[in-house]
């Protein structure tokens, strides 16, 4: 049974500044607002003959460049049971209990999720960060967590497990 050995890096440039609104139900949601969200990750591999995990410089990289692409962004769920969205050329059309707010399609991204909070996001991010089994395998990756925070102290967490 190899040596198993965790990485834990939540280094404080892995932000992203987004804009969102927690949907409580039908008719209660929050009004639009940001957060300067941070993202962590927990990775547990296999220590070698060398005393070396895999080289967490790869996993840094990864979460800068995840970090990027949500940076200075409105995040809609897609998915969400409370939310209609319609589009025309420019705007996403966003109703919640009959009220509708345009969003420049230019400044928002649709997620694939039920609704933009800390634990949706954080399976969201791991779903992304864990796909390519292959990558996983090579660099001998027997667990993987990811955490995500809207504000101080408070942490969104998934896992994922070979
Ligand atoms: N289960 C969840 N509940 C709530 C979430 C969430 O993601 N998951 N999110 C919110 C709101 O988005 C809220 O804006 C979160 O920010 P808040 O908790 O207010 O963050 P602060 O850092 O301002 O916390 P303070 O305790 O006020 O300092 C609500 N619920």
């Amino acid at each position: 049974m190899p040596r198993l050995t965790s990485i834990e890096i939540c280094k404080q440039y892995l932000h992203f500044s987004a804009a969102h609104f927690t949907i409580f139900s039908a008719t209660d949601r929050e009004r639009l607002h940001g957060h300067n969200w941070r993202l962590g990750v927990e990775i547990t591999g296999e220590i070698d003959e060398n005393g070396l995990c895999f080289d967490y410089a790869i996993y840094k990289r990864i979460l800068k460049d995840l970090c990027a692409k949500y940076d200075e962004y409105t995040l809609i769920a897609q998915q969400s049971p409370h939310l209609k969205i319609s589009e025309d050329e420019d705007f996403y059309h966003v109703t919640h209990n009959g009220r509708t707010q345009p969003l420049l399609k230019t400044d928002t991204l649709l997620l694939p999720v039920k609704n933009i909070t800390i634990e949706e996001l954080a399976g969201y991010f791991l779903t992304q960060l864990t796909e390519d089994a292959a990558h996983l395998d090579a660099l001998k990756i027997h667990a993987f967590e990811v955490r995500v925070s809207s504000g101080p102290d408070q942490w969104g967490i998934a896992r994922w497990r070979r």
